[in-house]
């Protein structure tokens, strides 16, 4: 690693309560606390699951990609805190109090279009950033957008994120593991399994389709695309039945209460050929202007 990485020393940080857990190991909260006095301040620390070789690699390679990262609307990427005699390494992350944007919402249910729409234009900044430095971020979704306040909402979770290579327009995964097909663009969930920045608008369609619904578990976009497929589930595997319907133009129908500008903004987001998705600069413009608009 880079020798600018700052390192946070292990034996300063105290545990408080685990955040959460992922399928590389947990992401913990503590309190970095060198005096010992409880002024520390609170970080978020994502500890790799005992050291598999592979998951080192895919760590320190998520840690490359967050630490070069810097942006109002992308969590901030701290450094890494080396275990004793360096045997297992973990990813200090800047902790967001509010939790995930499912949680948030699930708690907090007044919240008003005008600061949905905020929130959706502070994810497509971020996307923006990211779209600036040839990141594809491949997991856009709800549980993977972090709230700061109730004004302030950031990208997460840069596990899945590959980057563009220079000569090509788009990155082709090789070893897809389970990856979350009801947010993925077609181009993604065919055997090409080929990600790019449009097929990151097609996640945040997705995204903007759980915050306009509150994130209501009932109305998630898995159990509606199931409801929709689940006819014939003795017929072809999930994914195929999936491309069917889409190919078939049918999508996820308006949350309830959706105004319908904000509607056909998620369906640009969900044309099925790339080509025609918008990008995320027009869509943070045409959130703006429906912000201004509506009188909401
Ligand atoms: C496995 C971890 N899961 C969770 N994390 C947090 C969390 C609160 N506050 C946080 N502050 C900084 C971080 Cl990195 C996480 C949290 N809350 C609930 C979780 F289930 C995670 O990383 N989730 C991906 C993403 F970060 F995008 F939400």
């Amino acid at each position: 690693l880079q020798e600018q990485t700052p390192v946070f020393e292990e034996r300063y940080l105290r545990y408080i309560s685990q955040l959460g857990k992922g399928n590389f190991g947990s992401v913990e909260l503590c309190r970095y606390d060198p005096l010992g006095d409880n002024t520390g301040e609170l970080l978020a620390v994502k500890k790799l699951q005992p050291s598999k070789r592979s998951f080192l690699a895919d760590f320190t390679k998520e840690i490359k990609t967050l630490s070069v990262l810097r942006c109002d609307y992308i969590v901030r990427y701290r450094g890494v805190s080396y275990s004793t005699g360096r045997l297992s390494m973990s990813l200090v992350m800047e902790y967001m109090p509010h939790g995930s944007l499912i949680g948030y919402l699930e708690k907090n249910a007044s919240v008003g279009l005008r600061r949905m729409l905020l929130f959706a234009s502070q994810i497509c900044k971020g996307m923006e950033y990211l779209q600036s430095k040839r990141y594809v971020h491949r997991d856009l979704a709800a549980r993977n957008i972090l709230v700061a306040s109730d004004s302030l909402v950031k990208i997460a979770d840069f596990g899945l994120t590959k980057i563009i290579p220079d000569d090509k327009e788009y990155y082709r995964v090789t070893q897809p593991g389970e990856s979350p097909i009801f947010w993925h663009a077609p181009e993604s969930i065919t055997e090409s399994s080929k990600f790019s920045h449009k097929s990151d608008v097609w996640s945040l369609g997705v995204l903007l389709h759980e915050l306009f619904s509150d994130c209501n578990r009932h109305q998630n976009p898995k159990r509606l695309y199931m409801q929709r497929i689940s006819s014939n589930t003795q017929g072809p595997a999930i994914p195929m039945q999936l491309l069917f319907v889409l190919k078939d133009n049918w999508r996820l129908p308006a949350p309830a209460h959706c105004p319908a500008r904000v509607y056909a903004l998620i369906r640009q987001c969900w044309a099925y050929s790339p080509e025609d998705r918008p990008s995320f600069s027009s869509l943070s413009d045409q959130i703006h202007s429906i912000a201004q608009e509506e009188t909401l």
